[in-house]
């Protein structure tokens, strides 16, 4: 079945209209959680502590280290990649090629942050800059959006994202309207899903881990956990940076706001709350809860790792005899579907691993407020969501064989309860 596309293509994310409540709720979730997290109360569902004034916003230094974090990530970008790895097949039957040195640039920004701090760079004041380089960070998306939205005027059909060229301007910027938008070799939509955000993230971690150093002598043993989970994590997606050529964000969907502001802004300022959270809200952690907390995440990594490298793998090559025994089923695309090893427990087990692992990034804040399960509860709302995107894509793709799928693993995400 060949899937619609341009106007035809049905919306989502409630059109238009889900569209616009979306831009705005969006980056006001953002400001209100960076505000709630330094507030005493630290209230997720209460109203913020109170409203920042645009001079508490607005700074021209903010914007200016923004703009030189992504100069510099593009820089490490351009640079010499152990390996070039080629797209999927795009609608002229061409493939993009794609430089696979995100870890790279991770190790090489490490080692400039190590030089700058031992020169006196004072990263800790970087968790004080955190509401305008949110605020400079969104600017700079939606200019970004704006602009990608513009070049996508310009540019053959064939170089369309399948479901971002409905012809409403709102729903196609937010979606994104082009879906690899590049300038020569240098491809925007790849280059902001990995780097910038992610390295941002554990960069802001750092910074907040420096200041609970500034402030009380040394850090406490629930900020160790938070940075280097969510470390262990962010260098694991740019250790498999070829994995992120398959998903949906770079096959299916266009690069508009949703990408943009999600990849530069949402990203670094919202993933980093439990470790905003610890420096305003110093949580006591003994050994042997800290030791099921690191249980916990190993656990929820082993099924993610296991599930992704597992499909990867059979993906690349089904005889490798790491998967040639797992049972299959045909599809009519030729490609096969796996229905045994993690692919036969749920039809989503990296998921489940992803969902383990955010728990364990929580549970190092306490029990005492919800504000540090904000990460837990939207990313179940958005793998969710995404599941069943996913599921109507395959459906398209696989047809029967699809049906079949579901028939054999019933569950999507978690064994006997979805
Ligand atoms: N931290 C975060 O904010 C986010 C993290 N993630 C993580 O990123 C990773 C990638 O996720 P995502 O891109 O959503 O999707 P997946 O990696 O789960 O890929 C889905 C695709 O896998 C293939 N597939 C599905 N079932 C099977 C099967 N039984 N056998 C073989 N292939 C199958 C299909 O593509 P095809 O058949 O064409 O190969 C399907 O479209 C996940 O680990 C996820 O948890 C994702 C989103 C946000
Ligand atoms: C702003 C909205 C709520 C939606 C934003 C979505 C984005 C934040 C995510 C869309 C897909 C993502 C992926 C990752 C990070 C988050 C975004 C960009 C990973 C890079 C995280 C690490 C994994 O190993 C791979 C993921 C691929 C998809």
């Amino acid at each position: 079945m060949a899937p619609l596309q341009g106007s035809r293509a049905p919306m989502e994310f409630g059109g238009p209209l889900g569209a616009a409540a979306l831009m705005l709720l969006l980056p006001a979730t953002m400001f209100h959680l960076l505000l709630v997290a330094r507030s005493g109360s630290a209230r997720l569902l209460g109203p913020p502590p109170y409203l920042p004034g645009l001079e508490a916003l607005w700074s021209p230094w903010a914007l200016l280290l923004c703009l030189t974090w992504l100069g510099l990530q593009a820089a490490l970008y351009l640079l010499p990649a152990r390996k070039v790895a080629e797209g999927q097949e795009l609608k002229d039957k061409s493939r993009l090629r794609y430089p696979i040195n995100g870890f790279q640039a991770l190790v090489l920004t490490a080692l400039l942050l190590g030089l700058g701090m031992s020169a006196g760079l004072p990263l800790g004041a970087l968790s004080e800059m955190l509401l305008p380089l949110a605020f400079a960070a969104t600017l700079i998306a939606f200019i970004f959006s704006l602009l990608l939205y513009l070049k996508s005027l310009v540019v053959p059909a064939f170089a369309l994202a399948p479901g971002g060229n409905s012809g409403n301007p709102i729903y196609d910027f937010f979606l994104g309207r082009e879906l690899n938008p590049r300038i020569c070799s240098f491809d925007f939509k790849y280059f902001c899903e990995l780097r910038p955000g992610l390295i941002g993230w554990v960069l802001i971690n750092l910074a907040l881990m420096m200041q609970e150093v500034e402030l009380r002598g040394s850090p406490s043993l629930a900020m160790w956990l938070v940075n280097g989970f969510q470390l262990l994590y962010v260098g694991d997606a740019l250790w498999h940076e070829e994995a992120v050529l398959t998903t949906m964000d770079i096959i299916h969907d266009g690069f508009g706001f949703m990408l943009a502001f999600g990849d530069l802004a949402w990203v670094p300022f919202t993933y980093s709350l439990q470790a905003q959270f610890l420096l305003y809200h110093p949580q006591p952690l003994g050994l042997p809860m800290a030791s099921v907390i690191c249980l916990i995440n190993a656990v929820g990594y082993y099924i993610f790792r296991g599930a992704n490298s597992q499909k990867n793998t059979f993906r690349k090559n089904p005889s490798d005899p790491r998967v040639a025994d797992l049972e299959t089923i045909s599809t009519a695309t030729g490609r096969q579907l796996l229905v045994s090893g993690w692919w036969g427990m749920v039809r989503h087990p990296n998921y489940l691993g992803d969902l383990i692992m955010a728990l364990a990034w929580s549970l190092p804040c306490g029990v005492s407020h919800l504000l540090p399960y904000f990460y837990l509860l939207y990313f179940t709302a958005l793998l969710v969501h995404r599941e069943a995107r996913d599921e109507q894509q395959c459906l398209q793709k696989y047809g029967l064989a699809w049906h079949e799928y579901c028939r054999r693993v019933p569950y999507r995400i978690m064994p006997y309860i979805y």
